[in-house]
């Protein structure tokens, strides 16, 4: 194995604080600003590893909480680990668990030492800590593990949002601690605060001074306004160390994407793309496009004329309707297919543009085309 995960600067945008880097893992190179295609209970729902190839998924993302409650880490480390689990070759993150209970879990208990929650698949009564969360992502064996953190509720009080970073912070250093192999896995700290500009630098502070090799910002697309979140940005990124990637957690809708990357951000994750592929709602270069709409039961063409990905090269907007209406596995399939292809292909031309210093432009050209109704 080589060394754990570092960052490799290509290139800094003058128009913006936009950056060109690749992220060397021991299973292989991100190239940044990349977008993370989620796969929760290892897998990227309905996709199989050669098929996020041919898109060039460079990395994907997987979780602790759903893993320990289903199949249990113990299963996947006898397995050989999550890598051979799941047949995939390059880069794995995994979230630490801690805003997924948060967000399944009705019962839970935070303390110092961890959350007590009940599993939403059968109510047992169940326990994470720093600890836990890293002997589970040890288990696992991803490439780069996230620090077991809260993520506050949006809007929070003040006062709570302190205390919580703080622990944050002490729950972050214990994951430090107890980190089994950091030389060939990377653990991000991930940046709390909320909204607040005081709480967020605090956080970063103490976070960074404890050296970890790449940092993320959570707290953020948990239900504030956009604006509200590129405001955190503008303050935040400048915080976070330049040779170090930067991770913002939770958001991947195309124009989010796009003002993040502006901001210095350098990894995506979103449920998004397959998510709403699921009932049939796609990503097109002119805005959402909902197939079940009956305008597109006689429309014989590509869901996107300026896509090239495998289902807008074979297949009709009548016949994508037609297996989503009919409930048709391989019609989530191609939704989902088209819908990773557009993100990964949207940050290729994100790179490309930061790579010739017109990275705003393009925001205003892509804005321009794309629907602003997206959420
Ligand atoms: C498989 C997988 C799914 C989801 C995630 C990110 C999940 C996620 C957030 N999603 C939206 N906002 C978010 C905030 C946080 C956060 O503050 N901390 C953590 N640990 N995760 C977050 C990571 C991995």
């Amino acid at each position: 194995m080589t060394a754990a995960v570092t960052y490799e600067s290509i290139k800094t945008c003058k128009q913006s604080g936009a950056r060109l880097g690749r992220v060397h893992t021991p299973h292989g190179v991100i190239e940044t600003p990349a977008f993370m295609p989620v796969g929760t209970q290892a897998t990227v729902k309905t996709m199989s590893p050669e098929e996020l190839k041919t898109m060039d998924a460079q990395i994907i993302l997987s979780n602790t909480y759903h893993l320990f409650i289903r199949p249990g880490h113990e299963i996947v480390k006898d397995a050989g680990g999550l890598h051979k689990f799941m047949n995939w070759d390059r880069p794995i993150l995994t979230d630490s668990g801690g805003f997924q209970v948060f967000s399944l879990s009705n019962m839970r208990k935070i303390t110092e030492e961890g959350v007590t929650f009940k599993s939403h698949l059968n109510g047992d009564k169940l326990f994470l800590s720093p600890e836990k969360a890293m002997e589970i992502q040890n288990a696992l064996g991803s490439d780069i593990m996230m620090a077991f953190d809260e993520c506050p509720p949006f809007p929070a009080e003040y006062e709570y949002v302190k205390k919580s970073l703080e622990r944050t912070t002490r729950w972050a250093e214990r994951c430090l601690q107890s980190h089994a192999r950091p030389q060939d896995q990377g653990l991000f700290a991930i940046i709390q605060g909320g909204m607040h500009e005081d709480l967020r630098k605090l956080s970063a502070e103490q976070l960074t001074s404890m050296d970890f090799p790449g940092y993320a910002i959570g707290g953020l697309s948990v239900g504030e306004p956009k604006h509200l979140m590129y405001e955190v940005l503008d303050y935040t990124t400048p915080l976070m160390p330049a040779n170090k990637p930067r991770y913002l957690m939770g958001v991947g809708s195309p124009d989010a994407l796009i003002e993040g990357a502006i901001r210095g951000i350098d990894m995506f994750d979103c449920v998004l793309p397959t998510r709403i592929a699921r009932n049939g709602t796609c990503m097109t270069s002119s805005g959402r496009l909902v197939i079940r709409n009956a305008k597109y039961a006689t429309d014989f063409g590509p869901l996107d004329a300026k896509c090239s990905c495998y289902t807008c090269t074979n297949y009709s907007r009548a016949y994508i309707r037609h297996l989503i209406k009919a409930d048709e596995t391989f019609g989530i399939r191609l939704t989902t297919i088209h819908n990773l292809h557009f993100l990964l292909q949207l940050m290729r031309e994100v790179r490309e543009a930061i790579k010739e210093d017109r990275l705003l432009d393009f925001r205003d050209t892509f804005f321009a085309a794309y629907g602003l109704n997206d959420n």
